[in-house]
Protein backbone atom coordinates (compact mmCIF):
# COMPACT_ATOMS: atom_id res chain seq x y z
CA UNK A 1 0.00 0.00 0.00
CA UNK A 2 1.72 3.43 -0.96
CA UNK A 3 1.83 5.77 1.81
CA UNK A 4 -0.68 8.17 0.16
CA UNK A 5 -2.96 5.30 0.55
CA UNK A 6 -2.04 4.51 4.04
CA UNK A 7 -2.79 8.68 4.59
CA UNK A 8 -6.49 8.51 3.27
CA UNK A 9 -6.11 5.01 5.21
CA UNK A 10 -5.25 6.39 8.47
CA UNK A 11 -8.15 9.27 7.80
CA UNK A 12 -10.79 6.72 7.64
CA UNK A 13 -9.80 4.94 10.50
CA UNK A 14 -9.44 8.15 12.73
CA UNK A 15 -13.25 9.00 11.55
CA UNK A 16 -14.65 5.79 12.86
CA UNK A 17 -14.33 3.43 9.96
CA UNK A 18 -14.23 0.06 10.70
CA UNK A 19 -11.86 -2.06 8.43
CA UNK A 20 -12.43 -5.07 9.88
CA UNK A 21 -15.96 -5.14 9.94
CA UNK A 22 -15.70 -3.32 6.68
CA UNK A 23 -18.43 -1.33 8.08
CA UNK A 24 -19.16 1.13 5.19
CA UNK A 25 -18.22 -1.08 2.67
CA UNK A 26 -16.81 -4.44 3.03
CA UNK A 27 -15.61 -4.76 -0.81
CA UNK A 28 -14.13 -1.10 -0.52
CA UNK A 29 -12.61 -1.80 2.77
CA UNK A 30 -11.16 -4.85 1.73
CA UNK A 31 -9.47 -3.02 -1.14
CA UNK A 32 -7.65 -0.31 1.18
CA UNK A 33 -7.05 -2.65 3.83
CA UNK A 34 -5.03 -5.20 0.90
CA UNK A 35 -3.82 -2.46 -0.84
CA UNK A 36 -6.11 -2.82 -4.02
CA UNK A 37 -6.68 0.39 -4.84
CA UNK A 38 -3.02 1.17 -5.65
CA UNK A 39 -2.98 4.48 -8.17
CA UNK A 40 -0.73 6.34 -5.94
CA UNK A 41 2.15 4.05 -5.55
CA UNK A 42 4.04 5.35 -8.33
CA UNK A 43 3.79 8.68 -8.36
CA UNK A 44 3.78 9.32 -4.57
CA UNK A 45 6.09 8.56 -1.49
CA UNK A 46 5.08 11.05 1.32
CA UNK A 47 2.31 11.41 3.56
CA UNK A 48 1.32 13.92 0.85
CA UNK A 49 3.14 14.89 -2.66
CA UNK A 50 3.25 18.54 -3.53
CA UNK A 51 4.10 19.28 -7.21
CA UNK A 52 5.83 22.63 -7.15
CA UNK A 53 7.20 25.13 -9.65
CA UNK A 54 10.27 24.10 -10.34
CA UNK A 55 12.10 27.32 -8.20
CA UNK A 56 9.60 26.80 -5.31
CA UNK A 57 11.79 25.06 -2.77
CA UNK A 58 10.67 23.56 0.09
CA UNK A 59 11.72 23.75 3.36
CA UNK A 60 14.21 21.55 3.65
CA UNK A 61 14.22 20.42 7.20
CA UNK A 62 12.69 16.99 7.24
CA UNK A 63 10.65 15.42 10.10
CA UNK A 64 9.61 12.14 9.25
CA UNK A 65 5.21 12.24 8.10
CA UNK A 66 4.94 8.15 8.89
CA UNK A 67 2.07 7.50 10.43
CA UNK A 68 1.39 11.30 10.70
CA UNK A 69 -2.64 11.34 10.72
CA UNK A 70 -4.59 13.73 8.81
CA UNK A 71 -7.19 14.88 10.96
CA UNK A 72 -10.60 15.22 10.31
CA UNK A 73 -13.39 16.91 12.25
CA UNK A 74 -15.90 14.03 13.91
CA UNK A 75 -17.99 14.39 16.58
CA UNK A 76 -17.47 10.44 17.30
CA UNK A 77 -13.70 10.73 17.75
CA UNK A 78 -12.89 14.26 18.26
CA UNK A 79 -9.40 15.47 16.64
CA UNK A 80 -5.85 14.15 18.28
CA UNK A 81 -5.37 16.99 20.44
CA UNK A 82 -1.58 15.65 20.68
CA UNK A 83 -1.28 17.16 16.85
CA UNK A 84 2.19 18.86 15.93
CA UNK A 85 2.61 22.37 16.88
CA UNK A 86 0.50 24.86 15.17
CA UNK A 87 3.32 27.06 13.95
CA UNK A 88 4.63 24.06 12.45
CA UNK A 89 2.06 22.88 10.71
CA UNK A 90 2.60 24.61 7.53
CA UNK A 91 5.97 23.71 7.21
CA UNK A 92 5.99 20.56 4.28
CA UNK A 93 9.54 18.78 3.71
CA UNK A 94 10.37 17.92 0.27
CA UNK A 95 11.26 13.99 0.30
CA UNK A 96 12.24 13.98 -4.00
CA UNK A 97 10.97 15.43 -7.19
CA UNK A 98 10.58 14.75 -10.44
CA UNK A 99 9.66 16.69 -13.43
CA UNK A 100 6.16 15.96 -15.10
CA UNK A 101 6.03 18.25 -17.79
CA UNK A 102 7.51 20.85 -19.48
CA UNK A 103 8.69 23.59 -16.64
CA UNK A 104 6.73 21.85 -13.67
CA UNK A 105 8.38 19.41 -11.40
CA UNK A 106 6.58 17.23 -8.75
CA UNK A 107 7.77 17.32 -5.10
CA UNK A 108 6.66 15.03 -2.71
CA UNK A 109 5.93 16.82 0.30
CA UNK A 110 4.54 16.01 3.95
CA UNK A 111 2.30 18.77 4.66
CA UNK A 112 1.16 17.92 8.59
CA UNK A 113 -2.22 17.72 9.25
CA UNK A 114 -4.03 19.17 12.59
CA UNK A 115 -7.47 19.29 13.67
CA UNK A 116 -9.35 22.60 13.34
CA UNK A 117 -9.70 24.66 16.17
CA UNK A 118 -12.77 25.26 17.86
CA UNK A 119 -12.99 28.63 18.65
CA UNK A 120 -14.75 28.20 22.24
CA UNK A 121 -17.70 26.50 20.21
CA UNK A 122 -18.03 28.69 17.71
CA UNK A 123 -18.66 28.19 14.64
CA UNK A 124 -17.28 29.62 11.34
CA UNK A 125 -20.92 31.22 9.40
CA UNK A 126 -20.51 29.36 5.90
CA UNK A 127 -22.77 30.75 2.88
CA UNK A 128 -23.25 28.59 -0.27
CA UNK A 129 -25.11 30.94 -3.02
CA UNK A 130 -26.20 28.02 -5.02
CA UNK A 131 -28.88 25.95 -6.83
CA UNK A 132 -31.10 23.56 -5.39
CA UNK A 133 -31.14 19.30 -6.05
CA UNK A 134 -34.90 18.02 -4.14
CA UNK A 135 -32.76 14.64 -3.11
CA UNK A 136 -30.10 16.55 -1.48
CA UNK A 137 -27.39 14.90 -3.18
CA UNK A 138 -25.74 18.19 -4.95
CA UNK A 139 -26.19 21.97 -4.61
CA UNK A 140 -27.65 23.76 -1.54
CA UNK A 141 -28.79 21.09 0.62
CA UNK A 142 -25.71 18.77 0.08
CA UNK A 143 -24.23 22.45 0.84
CA UNK A 144 -25.69 22.91 4.28
CA UNK A 145 -25.04 19.47 4.98
CA UNK A 146 -21.28 19.65 4.35
CA UNK A 147 -21.12 22.95 6.19
CA UNK A 148 -22.53 21.25 9.12
CA UNK A 149 -20.31 18.02 9.16
CA UNK A 150 -17.53 20.05 8.44
CA UNK A 151 -17.87 22.14 11.70
CA UNK A 152 -19.61 25.64 10.22
CA UNK A 153 -23.24 27.56 10.47
CA UNK A 154 -25.03 26.58 7.24
CA UNK A 155 -26.57 29.41 5.49
CA UNK A 156 -27.75 29.23 2.25
CA UNK A 157 -28.72 32.04 -0.97
CA UNK A 158 -30.97 29.85 -3.61
CA UNK A 159 -29.95 31.15 -7.16
CA UNK A 160 -31.90 28.26 -9.35
CA UNK A 161 -34.63 25.61 -8.63
CA UNK A 162 -33.67 22.84 -10.09
CA UNK A 163 -35.92 20.03 -10.62
CA UNK A 164 -33.70 16.58 -10.85
CA UNK A 165 -32.70 13.74 -9.05
CA UNK A 166 -29.80 11.06 -9.03
CA UNK A 167 -30.33 10.19 -13.01
CA UNK A 168 -31.42 13.51 -14.78
CA UNK A 169 -32.38 17.00 -14.59
CA UNK A 170 -35.62 17.66 -16.01
CA UNK A 171 -35.89 21.46 -15.24
CA UNK A 172 -34.72 24.69 -14.76
CA UNK A 173 -35.83 28.13 -13.26
CA UNK A 174 -33.36 30.52 -12.65
CA UNK A 175 -34.55 33.06 -10.21
CA UNK A 176 -34.65 36.98 -10.79
CA UNK A 177 -31.37 38.81 -9.88
CA UNK A 178 -33.49 40.49 -7.44
CA UNK A 179 -34.77 37.92 -5.78
CA UNK A 180 -30.92 36.87 -5.64
CA UNK A 181 -29.90 40.30 -4.59
CA UNK A 182 -32.00 40.64 -1.70
CA UNK A 183 -31.51 37.58 -0.15
CA UNK A 184 -27.67 38.19 -0.33
CA UNK A 185 -28.58 41.64 1.25
CA UNK A 186 -30.48 39.48 4.07
CA UNK A 187 -27.91 37.58 5.07
CA UNK A 188 -24.74 40.24 5.18
CA UNK A 189 -26.89 42.94 6.55
CA UNK A 190 -27.63 40.77 9.32
CA UNK A 191 -25.01 38.59 9.96
CA UNK A 192 -20.88 38.57 9.79
CA UNK A 193 -20.45 35.94 6.90
CA UNK A 194 -16.60 33.76 7.15
CA UNK A 195 -16.59 31.81 4.55
CA UNK A 196 -18.80 31.87 0.85
CA UNK A 197 -19.37 29.20 -1.91
CA UNK A 198 -20.58 29.47 -4.59
CA UNK A 199 -22.22 26.73 -7.07
CA UNK A 200 -24.70 27.27 -9.83
CA UNK A 201 -25.29 30.56 -10.50
CA UNK A 202 -27.48 30.43 -13.79
CA UNK A 203 -28.01 33.60 -15.43
CA UNK A 204 -25.30 36.09 -16.21
CA UNK A 205 -27.43 38.56 -14.26
CA UNK A 206 -27.20 36.33 -11.51
CA UNK A 207 -23.44 36.33 -11.67
CA UNK A 208 -23.18 40.14 -12.05
CA UNK A 209 -25.19 40.43 -9.04
CA UNK A 210 -23.31 38.32 -6.83
CA UNK A 211 -19.96 39.99 -7.88
CA UNK A 212 -21.70 43.10 -7.29
CA UNK A 213 -22.56 42.14 -3.22
CA UNK A 214 -18.69 40.76 -2.86
CA UNK A 215 -17.48 43.87 -4.03
CA UNK A 216 -19.32 46.29 -2.57
CA UNK A 217 -20.32 44.85 0.70
CA UNK A 218 -18.89 45.91 3.92
CA UNK A 219 -18.42 42.35 5.07
CA UNK A 220 -16.57 43.68 8.06
CA UNK A 221 -19.07 46.22 9.22
CA UNK A 222 -21.10 43.77 11.68
CA UNK A 223 -17.63 43.08 13.99
CA UNK A 224 -15.54 41.27 11.71
CA UNK A 225 -14.59 37.53 10.90
CA UNK A 226 -14.14 34.53 12.86
CA UNK A 227 -11.11 34.12 14.46
CA UNK A 228 -9.33 31.34 16.04
CA UNK A 229 -8.35 32.30 19.80
CA UNK A 230 -5.20 32.36 20.54
CA UNK A 231 -3.36 34.12 17.96
CA UNK A 232 -3.27 37.55 19.67
CA UNK A 233 0.55 36.99 19.66
CA UNK A 234 0.76 36.80 16.18
CA UNK A 235 -1.25 40.03 15.46
CA UNK A 236 0.46 42.02 17.79
CA UNK A 237 3.56 41.12 16.31
CA UNK A 238 2.80 41.53 12.81
CA UNK A 239 0.42 44.65 12.94
CA UNK A 240 1.11 46.36 16.03
CA UNK A 241 -0.85 46.82 19.06
CA UNK A 242 -4.13 48.91 16.47
CA UNK A 243 -5.39 46.93 13.41
CA UNK A 244 -4.56 49.76 11.32
CA UNK A 245 -0.71 49.36 12.35
CA UNK A 246 2.08 48.55 9.04
CA UNK A 247 3.61 45.66 9.66
CA UNK A 248 7.15 45.60 11.72
CA UNK A 249 9.64 46.02 9.60
CA UNK A 250 11.13 42.87 8.51
CA UNK A 251 7.99 40.78 9.71
CA UNK A 252 6.75 41.33 5.68
CA UNK A 253 8.84 40.52 2.62
CA UNK A 254 8.67 43.70 0.78
CA UNK A 255 7.19 41.93 -2.47
CA UNK A 256 3.79 44.17 -2.11
CA UNK A 257 2.73 47.30 -0.57
CA UNK A 258 1.73 46.18 3.19
CA UNK A 259 -2.47 47.62 3.56
CA UNK A 260 -4.14 48.47 6.58
CA UNK A 261 -6.40 45.94 7.61
CA UNK A 262 -10.07 46.42 7.48
CA UNK A 263 -11.06 45.76 11.09
CA UNK A 264 -10.49 48.33 13.74
CA UNK A 265 -10.26 47.54 17.59
CA UNK A 266 -7.53 44.80 18.81
CA UNK A 267 -10.28 42.57 19.54
CA UNK A 268 -11.26 42.66 15.78
CA UNK A 269 -8.10 42.41 14.10
CA UNK A 270 -8.42 39.47 11.74
CA UNK A 271 -6.51 37.42 13.09
CA UNK A 272 -6.29 34.51 10.44
CA UNK A 273 -5.24 37.18 7.85
CA UNK A 274 -1.94 38.48 9.59
CA UNK A 275 -0.94 34.79 10.92
CA UNK A 276 -1.35 33.91 7.19
CA UNK A 277 1.01 37.09 6.08
CA UNK A 278 3.29 36.61 8.74
CA UNK A 279 4.20 32.57 7.57
CA UNK A 280 3.91 33.03 3.86
CA UNK A 281 5.16 36.46 3.69
CA UNK A 282 2.81 37.73 1.21
CA UNK A 283 0.59 40.66 2.14
CA UNK A 284 -1.82 39.56 -0.82
CA UNK A 285 -3.97 38.19 1.90
CA UNK A 286 -4.09 40.91 4.66
CA UNK A 287 -5.91 43.25 1.93
CA UNK A 288 -8.00 41.02 0.09
CA UNK A 289 -9.33 38.87 3.00
CA UNK A 290 -11.41 41.66 4.12
CA UNK A 291 -14.26 39.98 2.68
CA UNK A 292 -14.98 36.36 3.20
CA UNK A 293 -12.85 32.94 2.19
CA UNK A 294 -14.93 32.45 -0.74
CA UNK A 295 -14.56 29.37 -2.85
CA UNK A 296 -16.66 28.94 -6.45
CA UNK A 297 -17.52 25.48 -7.85
CA UNK A 298 -17.87 26.76 -11.78
CA UNK A 299 -20.94 24.26 -12.19
CA UNK A 300 -21.52 24.38 -16.19
CA UNK A 301 -22.68 21.08 -16.84
CA UNK A 302 -24.13 18.57 -14.64
CA UNK A 303 -22.91 14.74 -15.30
CA UNK A 304 -25.46 14.03 -16.87
CA UNK A 305 -25.28 16.51 -19.16
CA UNK A 306 -27.48 19.19 -18.79
CA UNK A 307 -26.52 23.05 -19.26
CA UNK A 308 -26.90 24.32 -15.55
CA UNK A 309 -25.54 28.29 -16.87
CA UNK A 310 -25.97 29.57 -20.09
CA UNK A 311 -23.89 29.80 -22.34
CA UNK A 312 -23.72 33.59 -22.86
CA UNK A 313 -23.07 34.02 -18.78
CA UNK A 314 -19.43 32.49 -19.26
CA UNK A 315 -17.86 35.84 -20.16
CA UNK A 316 -19.80 37.59 -16.70
CA UNK A 317 -18.17 34.02 -15.01
CA UNK A 318 -14.91 35.16 -16.25
CA UNK A 319 -15.01 38.56 -15.16
CA UNK A 320 -15.97 37.17 -11.96
CA UNK A 321 -13.12 34.98 -11.52
CA UNK A 322 -10.44 37.93 -12.25
CA UNK A 323 -11.70 40.16 -10.40
CA UNK A 324 -9.80 39.56 -7.45
CA UNK A 325 -12.95 38.74 -5.52
CA UNK A 326 -12.65 34.52 -5.57
CA UNK A 327 -9.80 32.72 -3.93
CA UNK A 328 -10.24 29.14 -5.26
CA UNK A 329 -11.65 27.91 -8.08
CA UNK A 330 -12.86 24.39 -8.11
CA UNK A 331 -13.58 23.23 -11.74
CA UNK A 332 -14.00 19.24 -12.49
CA UNK A 333 -12.13 18.45 -16.17
CA UNK A 334 -14.59 19.51 -18.46
CA UNK A 335 -15.00 22.95 -16.67
CA UNK A 336 -11.34 23.42 -16.52
CA UNK A 337 -11.19 22.51 -19.98
CA UNK A 338 -14.15 24.72 -21.13
CA UNK A 339 -12.06 27.49 -18.85
CA UNK A 340 -8.80 27.15 -20.71
CA UNK A 341 -10.25 26.84 -24.14
CA UNK A 342 -8.70 23.42 -25.20
CA UNK A 343 -10.14 19.42 -25.13
CA UNK A 344 -10.55 17.39 -21.96
CA UNK A 345 -7.53 16.77 -19.83
CA UNK A 346 -7.19 12.61 -19.90
CA UNK A 347 -4.16 12.32 -17.94
CA UNK A 348 -3.18 13.92 -14.29
CA UNK A 349 -0.38 15.94 -16.07
CA UNK A 350 -2.15 17.13 -18.55
CA UNK A 351 -5.35 18.22 -16.03
CA UNK A 352 -1.96 19.97 -13.71
CA UNK A 353 -1.11 21.96 -17.40
CA UNK A 354 -4.38 23.00 -17.67
CA UNK A 355 -4.99 24.20 -14.28
CA UNK A 356 -1.72 25.93 -14.41
CA UNK A 357 -2.64 27.91 -17.70
CA UNK A 358 -6.21 28.70 -15.88
CA UNK A 359 -4.48 30.66 -13.20
CA UNK A 360 -2.33 32.32 -15.76
CA UNK A 361 -5.63 33.03 -17.99
CA UNK A 362 -7.19 34.49 -14.57
CA UNK A 363 -4.26 36.60 -13.85
CA UNK A 364 -3.11 34.53 -10.58
CA UNK A 365 -5.70 36.24 -8.85
CA UNK A 366 -7.15 33.14 -7.75
CA UNK A 367 -5.98 29.64 -6.75
CA UNK A 368 -7.13 26.74 -8.50
CA UNK A 369 -7.98 23.23 -7.17
CA UNK A 370 -8.21 20.57 -10.15
CA UNK A 371 -10.56 17.47 -9.08
CA UNK A 372 -9.91 14.19 -10.67
CA UNK A 373 -13.11 12.75 -10.86
CA UNK A 374 -13.52 12.36 -14.39
CA UNK A 375 -9.87 10.92 -15.03
CA UNK A 376 -11.32 8.24 -17.02
CA UNK A 377 -8.18 6.29 -17.85
CA UNK A 378 -6.63 6.20 -14.55
CA UNK A 379 -7.74 4.72 -10.93
CA UNK A 380 -5.91 7.73 -9.30
CA UNK A 381 -8.20 10.40 -7.72
CA UNK A 382 -5.54 12.48 -6.31
CA UNK A 383 -6.57 16.28 -7.14
CA UNK A 384 -4.22 19.05 -7.46
CA UNK A 385 -4.06 22.64 -5.59
CA UNK A 386 -2.49 25.01 -7.87
CA UNK A 387 -1.32 28.42 -5.97
CA UNK A 388 -0.05 31.22 -7.24
CA UNK A 389 0.30 33.48 -3.96
CA UNK A 390 2.21 31.18 -1.69
CA UNK A 391 5.48 31.39 -1.60
CA UNK A 392 6.12 34.32 -3.35
CA UNK A 393 8.65 35.31 -0.96
CA UNK A 394 10.15 32.36 -2.59
CA UNK A 395 9.25 31.80 -6.32
CA UNK A 396 7.12 34.00 -8.45
CA UNK A 397 5.91 30.50 -10.25
CA UNK A 398 2.74 28.72 -8.71
CA UNK A 399 3.08 26.23 -6.41
CA UNK A 400 0.93 22.81 -7.34
CA UNK A 401 -0.11 20.85 -4.48
CA UNK A 402 -0.81 17.04 -4.72
CA UNK A 403 -3.61 16.09 -2.99
CA UNK A 404 -3.31 12.15 -2.46
CA UNK A 405 -6.73 9.91 -3.08
CA UNK A 406 -7.65 6.51 -5.31
CA UNK A 407 -10.62 5.78 -7.14
CA UNK A 408 -13.25 4.31 -4.80
CA UNK A 409 -15.24 1.86 -7.24
CA UNK A 410 -18.69 3.15 -6.54
CA UNK A 411 -21.77 4.85 -8.77
CA UNK A 412 -21.88 7.00 -5.64
CA UNK A 413 -20.69 10.51 -6.95
CA UNK A 414 -23.54 13.03 -7.80
CA UNK A 415 -22.81 16.18 -5.96
CA UNK A 416 -18.87 15.40 -5.30
CA UNK A 417 -18.07 18.88 -6.55
CA UNK A 418 -20.74 20.49 -4.65
CA UNK A 419 -19.85 18.88 -1.41
CA UNK A 420 -15.89 19.55 -1.94
CA UNK A 421 -16.00 22.99 -2.52
CA UNK A 422 -18.48 23.56 0.65
CA UNK A 423 -15.87 21.60 2.34
CA UNK A 424 -13.08 23.63 1.32
CA UNK A 425 -14.87 26.88 2.04
CA UNK A 426 -15.80 25.63 5.88
CA UNK A 427 -12.23 24.68 6.69
CA UNK A 428 -10.30 28.01 5.46
CA UNK A 429 -11.50 29.80 8.84
CA UNK A 430 -10.29 26.75 10.43
CA UNK A 431 -7.11 26.12 9.46
CA UNK A 432 -3.97 28.26 8.76
CA UNK A 433 -3.81 28.25 4.97
CA UNK A 434 -5.22 27.14 1.85
CA UNK A 435 -3.46 24.60 1.75
CA UNK A 436 -4.08 23.04 4.90
CA UNK A 437 -7.71 23.40 3.94
CA UNK A 438 -7.64 21.78 0.76
CA UNK A 439 -6.29 18.37 2.36
CA UNK A 440 -8.55 18.02 4.99
CA UNK A 441 -11.32 18.87 1.79
CA UNK A 442 -10.15 16.47 0.00
CA UNK A 443 -10.13 13.80 3.03
CA UNK A 444 -13.49 14.35 4.20
CA UNK A 445 -14.85 13.98 0.61
CA UNK A 446 -13.12 10.66 0.04
CA UNK A 447 -14.72 9.40 3.70
CA UNK A 448 -17.86 10.80 2.26
CA UNK A 449 -17.57 8.75 -0.90
CA UNK A 450 -16.29 5.71 0.99
CA UNK A 451 -19.05 6.08 3.11
CA UNK A 452 -21.87 6.65 0.52
CA UNK A 453 -23.01 2.53 0.05
CA UNK A 454 -24.35 2.97 4.07
CA UNK A 455 -26.86 5.41 1.92
CA UNK A 456 -29.92 3.91 0.04
CA UNK A 457 -30.93 7.19 -1.93
CA UNK A 458 -31.98 7.30 -5.77
CA UNK A 459 -32.13 4.67 -8.70
CA UNK A 460 -28.85 6.55 -10.56
CA UNK A 461 -25.57 7.69 -9.35
CA UNK A 462 -26.06 7.97 -5.79
CA UNK A 463 -25.55 10.99 -3.22
CA UNK A 464 -22.13 10.49 -1.22
CA UNK A 465 -22.46 10.28 2.50
CA UNK A 466 -22.40 13.90 4.05
CA UNK A 467 -22.72 12.72 7.50
CA UNK A 468 -20.17 10.32 7.39
CA UNK A 469 -17.96 11.74 10.25
CA UNK A 470 -21.59 12.47 12.44
CA UNK A 471 -22.48 10.41 15.10
CA UNK A 472 -25.52 9.27 15.05
CA UNK A 473 -28.62 10.68 16.42
CA UNK A 474 -28.99 10.76 19.93
CA UNK A 475 -32.35 8.65 20.48
CA UNK A 476 -34.91 10.33 22.11
CA UNK A 477 -37.78 8.38 23.36
CA UNK A 478 -41.41 9.13 24.10
CA UNK A 479 -41.13 9.94 27.61
CA UNK A 480 -38.06 12.66 27.08
CA UNK A 481 -39.84 14.29 24.42
CA UNK A 482 -43.07 14.59 26.28
CA UNK A 483 -41.11 16.60 29.21
CA UNK A 484 -38.86 18.75 26.50
CA UNK A 485 -42.69 20.00 25.31
CA UNK A 486 -43.88 20.39 28.82
CA UNK A 487 -40.70 22.35 28.95
CA UNK A 488 -41.09 24.03 26.23
CA UNK A 489 -45.02 25.13 26.47
CA UNK A 490 -44.47 26.66 30.42
CA UNK A 491 -41.65 28.52 28.76
CA UNK A 492 -43.48 30.06 25.81
CA UNK A 493 -46.58 30.98 28.35
CA UNK A 494 -44.31 33.08 30.25
CA UNK A 495 -43.26 34.83 26.94
CA UNK A 496 -45.63 38.27 26.34
CA UNK A 497 -47.36 37.58 22.88
N1 LIG B 1 -14.87 7.38 -7.59
C1 LIG B 1 -14.16 8.25 -6.88
N2 LIG B 1 -13.26 7.82 -5.98
C2 LIG B 1 -12.55 8.69 -5.23
N3 LIG B 1 -12.66 10.02 -5.34
C3 LIG B 1 -13.53 10.51 -6.24
C4 LIG B 1 -14.33 9.67 -7.05
N4 LIG B 1 -15.10 10.45 -7.85
C5 LIG B 1 -14.82 11.73 -7.54
N5 LIG B 1 -13.87 11.78 -6.58
C6 LIG B 1 -13.33 12.96 -5.93
O1 LIG B 1 -14.44 13.81 -5.65
C7 LIG B 1 -14.07 15.18 -5.75
C8 LIG B 1 -14.97 15.86 -6.76
O2 LIG B 1 -14.49 15.61 -8.05
P1 LIG B 1 -15.34 15.54 -9.39
O3 LIG B 1 -16.21 14.34 -9.34
O4 LIG B 1 -14.37 15.63 -10.50
O5 LIG B 1 -16.23 16.85 -9.29
P2 LIG B 1 -17.63 17.19 -9.94
O6 LIG B 1 -18.67 16.55 -9.09
O7 LIG B 1 -17.67 18.68 -9.91
O8 LIG B 1 -17.65 16.63 -11.33
C9 LIG B 1 -12.59 15.14 -6.14
O9 LIG B 1 -11.82 15.17 -4.96
C10 LIG B 1 -12.43 13.80 -6.83
O10 LIG B 1 -11.10 13.36 -6.80
C1 LIG C 1 -28.15 22.51 -8.15
C2 LIG C 1 -26.96 21.75 -8.61
N1 LIG C 1 -25.75 22.25 -8.39
C3 LIG C 1 -24.65 21.59 -8.84
C4 LIG C 1 -24.79 20.39 -9.49
C5 LIG C 1 -23.60 19.67 -9.99
O1 LIG C 1 -23.11 18.93 -8.98
P1 LIG C 1 -21.64 18.33 -8.96
O2 LIG C 1 -21.18 18.31 -7.58
O3 LIG C 1 -20.77 19.03 -9.93
O4 LIG C 1 -21.85 16.87 -9.38
P2 LIG C 1 -22.63 16.10 -10.44
O5 LIG C 1 -23.83 15.60 -9.74
O6 LIG C 1 -22.96 16.94 -11.63
O7 LIG C 1 -21.63 15.04 -10.71
C6 LIG C 1 -26.07 19.88 -9.67
N2 LIG C 1 -26.27 18.71 -10.28
N3 LIG C 1 -27.15 20.59 -9.23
Amino acid sequence: MSTAEEEVRQALIASGFDFRKGKASPSKARAYSEGQVSADATESSGSASSVAAPSAASPAESTSSKGAEPAIPSASSPAPSTSAPRRDTHRGDAHRARTVSDGITVTTVHVPQTAPQAAGGQRPRVLAIAGTDPTGGAGILADMKTITACGGYAMGVVTSVVAQNTREVTGIWPQTAQCVEYQLKAVSDDVSIDAVKIGVLGTEEIIDTVHEWLENTDFTRLGGLWRRPGNRANVTQIIGSSALAMPAAGAIPANGAARPVGNTGADDAPVEYADYAEYHGVTHDISTHRRPWTVIDPVMISTSGTRLLSADAEGALRDLLTSGLIDVITPNLPELAALVGEPVATTWEEAIDQGTRLLDKLGGHTRVYVKSGHLKSSTTRADAFIDANTMRAISRNPVVTRLPGSLIATHNTHGTGCALSSALATYRPQCHDWLQAAHKAKAWITGAIAHSDELNVGLGNGPVNHSWNLTQATPIDDIQLHHVTQREMHGRAALPL
